[in-house]
């Protein structure tokens, strides 16, 4: 079997139209940052005893994949991944309404009977000015309001596209990387505006709110980084006050690898309940790529509910994000930024 950096799966031919369908606007594209590209190119060749033969870029020209347009009910798609938090990109520039159904979302998603991956994103038309809007469904076929990995994943794949990306071709391994760095935006921490029906306990924000499910009552604090979540200290770690460790559960797609609004959230709450510090030192936002060795992603794979990873880079701005009074997402000096490699899997 021969794998390469995209596939094509055969989709109904005709596909009903979406009647929650609206354009998400993501501020354009231009307000999403490429941190020191780097371009590994390869492709991989899994013979039946699954051995892997690399490929240089030398050899295939890496957007050749992005060539290929949809014909006869084929769809053809690429996967990337965030940290293990992976996505099912699809081309979308061409309508405003996704090629595919939440339903056909959801049975591409399935890890065993279909591609397999946390969600499906779409590369959309801009609406109001934007070069581009993104849209996702969940693997459960749910569209949730916002995906940090999936935004730096789309900003990767936009580059693609467009192939903006400069860099050095150096191959690697079967996956090729590169660091993009999104803005997150301003934590949002109104009760009414995350959402939460809790009432607000801090001003009108709800910070270590007693959540009482089943009977067992949980430690709670909501913020929103445009999609809502809801942190308690039970299921993470904080291994020093400029270090956490967590654990995730996602709306729509369960237990996933990662999820930058997740991370992004969980340092604001780590913030507002005292447990870590306020960042102001900008010149460690260049270190630390979170690179699992294959071996730990099959494991954490297996163990979805044990995984942990840090969100260290999430930490660094905190402090701007929490003072800034702005709320728009391209306000960068006062806004969180989530950043590490994204690679596209082959
Ligand atoms: N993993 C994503 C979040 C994706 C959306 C989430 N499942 C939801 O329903 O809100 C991330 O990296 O932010």
């Amino acid at each position: 079997m021969e794998i390469a950096a995209a596939s094509t799966v055969s989709v109904a031919p005709q596909l009903p139209r979406l009647t929650n369908a609206f354009s998400r606007k993501l501020g354009s594209v231009s307000s999403l940052s490429f941190g020191s590209l780097k371009r590994n190119y390869c492709v991989g060749k899994v013979s039946a005893s699954s051995s892997v033969d690399v490929i240089t870029a030398d050899k295939i020209s890496p957007a050749s994949f992005l060539d290929k347009r949809e014909t006869g009910g084929v769809l053809h798609f690429v996967k990337y991944h965030g940290l293990g938090n992976d996505f099912i990109l699809v081309d979308n520039r061409d309508s405003s309404e996704p090629k595919i159904t939440q339903e056909q979302a959801a049975k591409l998603c399935d890890r065993n009977f279909g591609v397999g991956a946390d969600g499906v994103i779409f590369a959309m038309p801009g609406v109001n000015g934007t070069d581009y809007t993104m849209r996702i469904f969940n693997s459960d076929g749910s569209e949730p309001e916002m995906c940090g990995n999936g935004v730096r994943c789309f900003a990767r794949f936009i580059a693609e596209l467009e192939r903006t990306c400069k860099g050095k071709t150096v191959v690697l391994t079967a996956l090729w990387v590169v660091q993009v760095k999104v803005d997150m935006g301003i934590p949002i921490l109104k009760a009414q505006d995350v959402p939460t029906k809790l009432p607000g306990n801090k001003g009108e924000a709800v910070i270590q709110a007693e959540l009482v499910v089943d009977g067992v009552s949980w430690n709670v604090t909501c913020v929103s980084m445009g999609n809502p979540h809801c942190i308690t200290f039970e299921f993470v770690e904080v291994l020093s006050r400029s270090h956490l460790k967590m654990r995730v559960w996602e709306r729509g797609a369960g237990a996933t690898l990662a999820c930058g609004t997740g991370a992004c959230a969980l340092v604001v709450a780590a913030v507002l309940e005292g447990r870590a510090n306020r960042f102001r030192d900008t010149d460690e936002m260049h270190g630390g790529s979170a690179w699992r060795t294959i071996r730990d992603r099959v494991e954490a794979r297996r163990q979805p509910y044990l995984h942990d990873w840090s969100c260290r880079s999430c930490l660094l701005r905190i402090s701007a994000a929490l003072r800034g009074p702005s709320r728009s997402m391209t306000c960068r000096p006062s806004s969180l930024l989530f950043f590490w490699d994204v690679c596209v899997v082959v």
